[in-house]
């Protein structure tokens, strides 16, 4: 998901700030205590999470389902919804997000923060053509004049291995395209913001296993060439290995795990840690050495 609000001026300073401020040495992103309340019942879904993300670095988000990943991420974007309730603290590039109005959070997530997620089909717009729809913010974040446009988005195409001189692509519906495809547009809308924060959750889970690498790689390959920050939601600590070095590991909405990968296969502290890679070796796709007594499965 991206901006589609028009920044206001009360919402600037935290626009401009966000992915100027990090140059002050801090995190890019800091979040203290996010706790996430159901307004109607006061269950928490989250409770007191709290971590930090540097310019630049990878995480992943790991945890079964419903262990709270994907409303961790939302409050952090400010897109959790309005039946339940965000506290504590989120410091993007300084600029504190807990709090802000819809419009000031509008403005952030344009320019600071882009997500994209498992159904790209939730995030597109079924009624408008994908070319228009990578037009939005490449005009109103990226300032590309009406008369440029059309290689902006075709350029827009060609980063996330699509073909841009194919006029059929930019001109498609979403549900005229494959399920990969929708996920590169998803992709390509993401970038035009210039995010130095992506947020992705569980955005190969849909995909069959081929199109899965492929959207992996292209992932770890722009967020690299733009030295983005990225974090990455999965339940999955094998596809994780594949984008992030550090994880982060979810349980009953509390953050459990905070490590390297490498050491949390060597060392997990908790037991749910342990049944989670335990989980993956079974798999038997998680590649990363493990504790003696297992063997290294
Ligand atoms: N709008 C909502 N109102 C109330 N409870 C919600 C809402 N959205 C999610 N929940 C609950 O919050 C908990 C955490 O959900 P969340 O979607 O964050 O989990 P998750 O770890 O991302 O799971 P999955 O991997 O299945 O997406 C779940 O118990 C879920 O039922």
């Amino acid at each position: 998901m991206t901006s589609t609000g028009t920044p206001m001026p009360g919402a600037r300073a935290a626009a401009d700030a966000a992915p100027d401020a990090t140059g002050a040495g801090g995190p890019l992103l800091s979040v203290r205590d996010l706790t996430v309340t159901v307004r109607a019942t006061g269950a928490r879904i989250v409770s007191g999470v709290s971590f930090d993300l540097a310019d630049g670095e990878r995480a992943g988000l790991a945890g079964e389902s419903g262990s709270g990943k994907s409303m961790t991420a939302s409050a952090i974007a400010g897109i959790a919804p309005g039946s339940v309730e965000a506290a504590g603290s989120v410091l993007f590039g300084g600029v504190e997000l807990v709090g802000r109005t819809e419009r000031e959070l509008s403005a952030v997530r344009g320019r600071g923060i882009a997500m994209v997620f498992q159904e790209p089909l939730t995030s597109l717009d079924p009624l408008m053509r994908v070319g228009r729809q990578i037009a939005g913010p490449l005009a109103r974040i990226q300032g590309v004049r009406r008369r440029e446009l059309a290689a902006a988005i075709a350029r827009s195409l060609e980063d996330v291995g699509l073909d841009g001189s194919d006029r059929r692509i930019a001109r498609a519906y979403p549900h005229e395209l494959s399920g990969g495809q929708r996920q590169r547009v998803a992709l390509a809308i993401a970038l035009a913001c210039r995010p130095r924060l992506l947020i992705a959750d569980e955005p190969t889970t849909a995909l069959d296993v081929t199109v899965q690498a492929e959207i992996l790689e292209l992932l770890e390959r722009v967020v690299e060439e733009r030295g983005m920050a990225l974090l990455f939601i999965s339940h999955d600590l094998p596809v994780i290995s594949q984008v992030a070095p550090r994880v982060l590991v979810m349980h009953g909405g509390r953050l459990l795990e905070d490590d390297t990968l490498e050491d949390l296969l060597r060392d997990p502290r908790t037991d749910y840690a342990r049944t989670l890679i335990a989980d993956a070796r079974r798999i038997s796709r998680l590649q990363v050495p493990g504790p003696a007594t297992e063997g290294g499965r």
